[in-house]
């Protein structure tokens, strides 16, 4: 009788390590369909159609032959599965237990429309983000990262493609422009974080923008700070023929030669993309372009901060594929405070302030 549990158990425990094997390496499976989604712009389609689409209305839409009626049921099954679409009864036939029923957008394919009113400077869209994840340059490297285990290049991107990342945008411009539309889709939260946290801006009248990209981070600043002046201080091939205005000036340098002087610099998705050695260098040319004044003066950063402790399980997770994903496509990490400390210890600042929570982010002021 033990002896039969025992066997349960044992055979139990080796369904369920097999059944997790196979989730995780078909992982990619499911990004591969929602990127097939994508392509194919179902969330459109099913935003354009006004009320719950059926298969054979998607089928129509999207000209595919009848026959694939099928397959096309079954892309659209996992990807409800995974939150994607959801499926509800028709309009007028919600009571009919036999009515039809269609597909609608749910919370994360409203986020990867193409264009529609639903985009508003408030939400993110992260369909550019979804297309350069997805892309070739970005899958690649990927199945490099044990050669470059026992290479001697600096990130898993450069034993994939060559050259370093930010070379490769410099020289690919179709890829430099997929990288910085996925970022401004991104900035788009900067709104939500300028909206908690007026009083962090409130008093700065100059700051840059430091690896600002195309600078929707600073428009978003400067619509809701208007006597402010921003500078957004990027490579040069990234803020080329950009539009300046009044108070927003692009100027083009490398950080770790100097930084335009304000009153605050700002690094939003920048620090996490280099080691600890070169954080430490773009801090210490920032107290030299710092204007210390009184009480002004101050970095802002926002970036991950990694808290195994306090953080749910799931964000972890994904704070630590960001981690990975910064060793594979540059030469960055994810931090925990004590680390980030650290750095601004060595750099000679006093004190730092951490505000979490913003998804996967934390904003910290770091000042003399
Ligand atoms: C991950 S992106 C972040 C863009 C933007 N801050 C955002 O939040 O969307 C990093 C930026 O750093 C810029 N960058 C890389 N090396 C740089 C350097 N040496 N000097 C200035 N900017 C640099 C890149 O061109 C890119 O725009
Ligand atoms: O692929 C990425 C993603 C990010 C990113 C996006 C959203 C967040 O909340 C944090 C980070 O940042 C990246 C990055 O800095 C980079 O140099 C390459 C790729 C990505």
């Amino acid at each position: 009788m033990d002896l039969d549990q025992g066997c349960k158990g044992e055979a139990s425990e080796l369904f369920e390590a097999q059944a997790h094997i196979y989730r995780h390496i078909f992982n990619y499976a499911t990004s591969m369909s929602l990127g097939c989604a994508l392509e194919l712009g179902i969330p459109d389609i099913v935003h354009n159609h006004g009320q719950p689409i059926t298969i054979q209305e998607l089928v129509s839409k999207l000209n595919l032959p009848i026959d694939k009626t099928l397959h096309l049921h079954r892309l659209m099954r996992l990807l409800t599965h995974s939150k994607f679409f959801s499926v509800t009864k028709l309009p007028n036939n919600q009571e009919d237990e036999d009515a039809k029923e269609g597909y609608v957008l749910t919370a994360s394919s409203k986020l990867l429309l193409k264009n529609t009113s639903i985009n508003s400077q408030n939400v993110p869209n992260l369909l550019p983000f979804a297309n350069l994840v997805l892309d070739n340059v970005f899958v690649t490297p990927w199945q490099f990262l044990g050669k470059w285990f026992y290479g001697n290049e600096s990130t898993v991107f450069e034993t994939a493609h060559g050259i370093p990342m930010w070379e490769f945008a410099n020289k690919n411009p179709s890829f430099n422009r997929l990288f910085n539309d996925a970022m401004a889709g991104d900035s788009q939260m900067m709104s939500l974080v300028v909206k908690d946290c007026q009083e962090i801006f409130e008093g700065v009248e100059s700051l840059v923008d430091v690896g600002g990209g195309t600078g929707l981070n600073a428009k978003i600043l400067l619509e809701a700070f208007p006597h402010m002046t921003c500078t957004v201080f990027d490579l040069p091939h990234v803020v080329a023929n950009m539009i300046e205005t009044r108070n927003l000036k692009y100027v083009g340098g490398d950080m770790f030669s100097s930084i335009p002087s304000a009153d605050a610099i700002f690094f939003k998705n920048v620090l996490h993309n280099w080691s600890d050695d070169n954080v430490l260098k773009i801090l210490k040319r920032c107290r030299e372009a710092i204007r210390f004044e009184g009480d002004k003066g101050k970095v802002i950063i926002i970036d991950m901060v990694v808290d195994e402790k306090h953080d749910q399980h799931e964000i972890t997770e994904t704070k630590m594929v960001f981690d990975v994903l910064m060793m594979v496509l540059v030469t960055g990490r994810e931090r925990t405070e004590v680390e980030w400390e650290k750095l601004f210890l060595e750099a000679g600042f006093g004190q730092y302030k951490i505000t979490p929570n913003f998804g996967l982010r934390s904003l910290i002021e770091v000042f003399p």
